[in-house]
């Protein structure tokens, strides 16, 4: 309820102000073009000495805006289930993040450069500082609100942030590892209340003023630190320059999200990660489309269909796993009026989830494939055939080949490592480096490629198909097994609701297939023995024999990282005792 007001008296003060009144032009304003961004995707323009996302695009959109180019559509739409609701125009996003500008650099000292971690929830303020910082050239780095008080402390010393930006949720856990951060100089936090040892974004807010120059930018400068989910291990640290992710997002945002500044995405992504900045920020603004926000809490089944019903949302991007348990559900009962195109990725979707999907709601899914470090590399786009079980082709301006240890490339058809190839330079969409890691930098280069870490087969069709991490490829007898194929098979059946597929010790074979499985209500109570073999012969059924898991393990949950991807890694190490 407070936010609502708070945000309110904002509202009422920009209103209350003549249009324009306020409005800025930095720098650079409509020197570049949608057309331009997607002609240095296609290499055939080269990257612009300056850019900086708030100044080159959503100053322009506030332009737009201005001149009645742009329909009167939010640039923000944030709600929280509770009757509160925040609509910004790119006009009031402007001079509401210029307010936020002068509080990063003027109470808070903030100089062009420093690293700045924000741990906040879903809320407006988030895209506020969010665009502050890119108007005062400070470097982004958020985290999810479930981050523990050691996953903190690893951000901040690892980063040597000069500042934290967070809520009441993990203040306390903040202050008690500060003493351990000397070059954390400022703690900011975003409350209606006060705290000691805290300044106050809110009361520094209300006398800030809306007048500041967005700062020029090198198109190569640093923007944001995004930390990888940690699926494999710590979380390394992907720089991100002002073009990476403020040009490289063009081609996904109009081509696999299909996005015109009239649609309203909704993308679920908790705002801890890359996805948020992807789906949120850069892919939809580019495209002057209007974001919506629901701070869910939780993820609940029955108020995200509420949410998809209620609001004029025409675009819908979320994890497989959010889909997996969609699935589960009557879908035919909910009328998606406005929903006209979904997609998903950061995990592998179970062709069956796409299938169900389809079949409920009339809706296809677009899958696309892609790392924290490079962005979208490959995707099913709008227009292209779907293959189901595929992640589509590859999405400009990356050259995707499956290659061999030797950096040679294989066939269609072939199972190898997932490669971007590299030309002279480093692509302009990719990571800068991982910060203060020269050696993880460098061990992903294999000759001329950059090497993802995942297996996979390109078909003919130049069409890419998941295989697995590369660490989580079983090798049983002699054979290699992904985890995905072994899984797909799996979600056919009835009583399964989703599985984690690893490898497992054994004496004879080295290593077998170990399936742990989480069933479906009605399944629950079945003779586990029975349905072990029920689930092996089904397997065997769908796919090559030798693949079928041999142990099969039923489980209430299983172990995933924030965002909702399986750890396979936990439960291989619990298998071979490695814990
Ligand atoms: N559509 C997809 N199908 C299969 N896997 C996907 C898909 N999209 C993303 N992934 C997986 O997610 C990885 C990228 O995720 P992210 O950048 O969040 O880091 P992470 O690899 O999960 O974490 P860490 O590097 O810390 O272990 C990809 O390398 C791939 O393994």
């Amino acid at each position: 309820m407070k936010i609502f007001f708070r945000f309110q008296t904002f509202r009422f003060i920009w209103l209350a102000k003549p249009p324009g009144q306020h409005f800025h032009r930095d720098h650079q304003l409509w020197t570049l073009t949608l057309a331009d961004f997607e002609a240095i995707h296609r290499c055939d323009r080269s990257l612009p000495k300056n850019f900086n996302f708030a100044g080159d695009v959503l100053d322009q959109w506030s332009q737009k805006e201005k001149t009645g180019e742009r329909p009167a559509n939010p640039a923000l739409w944030w709600v929280n289930g509770k009757g509160d609701e925040v609509k910004w125009s790119f006009r009031e996003l402007g001079s509401l993040s210029r307010k936020a500008a002068n509080v990063l650099t003027k109470a808070c000292g903030l100089r062009r450069g420093d690293r700045v971690a924000v741990i906040l929830p879903r809320i407006p303020e988030w895209w506020l500082v969010n665009v502050s910082c890119m108007r005062t050239g400070l470097v982004f780095m958020p985290g999810t609100v479930q981050l523990t008080a050691k996953d903190i402390l690893y951000r901040l010393r690892a980063s040597k942030a000069r500042c934290i930006v967070a809520g009441e949720e993990v203040a306390p856990a903040v202050e008690s590892i500060v003493s351990e951060c000397p070059d954390l100089k400022t703690k900011l936090l975003v409350s209606p209340h006060s705290r000691n040892g805290w300044l106050s974004f809110q009361e520094l807010f209300q006398s800030a003023s809306e007048e500041h120059s967005c700062v020029e930018t090198g198109s190569q400068e640093p923007m944001a630190i995004y930390f990888t989910s940690g699926t494999t291990g710590s979380p390394k640290m992907a720089q991100h320059s002002q073009s990476s992710l403020g040009i490289g997002y063009t081609i996904c945002g109009r081509y696999w999200l299909d996005l015109k500044s009239s649609d309203i995405i909704w993308n679920m992504s908790d705002t801890g990660w890359i996805k948020a900045a992807f789906g949120s920020v850069f892919s939809s603004w580019l495209q002057g489309a209007c974001v919506f926000v629901h701070q869910m809490t939780q993820f609940d089944p029955d108020t995200f269909l509420d949410t998809l019903t209620t609001y004029p949302i025409t675009t819908l991007c979320s994890a497989p796993t959010v889909y997996r348990m969609l699935v589960q559900k009557d879908l035919k009962r909910y009328k998606f009026k406005t929903l006209r195109h979904c997609v998903t990725g950061g995990e592998p979707l179970n062709p069956e989830v796409l299938e169900r999907w389809r079949a409920q709601t009339g809706l296809e899914l677009y899958e696309g494939y892609g790392q924290t470090e490079v962005g979208i590399i490959c995707a099913n786009q709008k227009g292209q055939e779907i293959k189901p079980g595929s992640m589509g082709k590859r999405v400009l301006p990356y050259d995707v080949q499956i290659i061999d240890e030797n950096g040679s490339i294989l066939p269609p058809g072939k199972e190898g490592d997932i490669a971007l190839r590299l030309k002279s330079t480093w692509p302009f969409c990719f990571f800068s480096e991982y910060v203060d890691n020269p050696e993880k930098t460098a061990a992903t280069l294999r000759g001329d490629f950059y090497v993802t870490g995942d297996k996979g087969v390109m078909d003919s069709d130049g069409y890419f198909w998941f295989v697995g991490r590369a660490d989580d490829v079983i090798i049983t007898s002699g054979y290699r097994i992904g985890p995905f194929e072994v899984e797909s098979a799996l979600i056919e059946h009835p009583a399964v609701v989703e599985s984690a597929v690893v490898s497992s010790p054994d004496p004879v074979r080295g290593e077998v297939v170990k399936a742990f499985v989480v069933l479906s209500a009605p399944f629950k109570s079945s003779n586990p023995e029975k349905l072990t073999l029920e689930l092996q012969t089904h397997v065997k059924n769908l796919t090559a024999p030798y693949k079928y898991p041999r142990k099969v393990e039923f489980v209430q949950e299983l172990p995933k990282t924030i965002t909702g991807k399986i750890k396979r890694n936990t439960l291989r190490d619990q298998e071979w005792g490695r814990k």
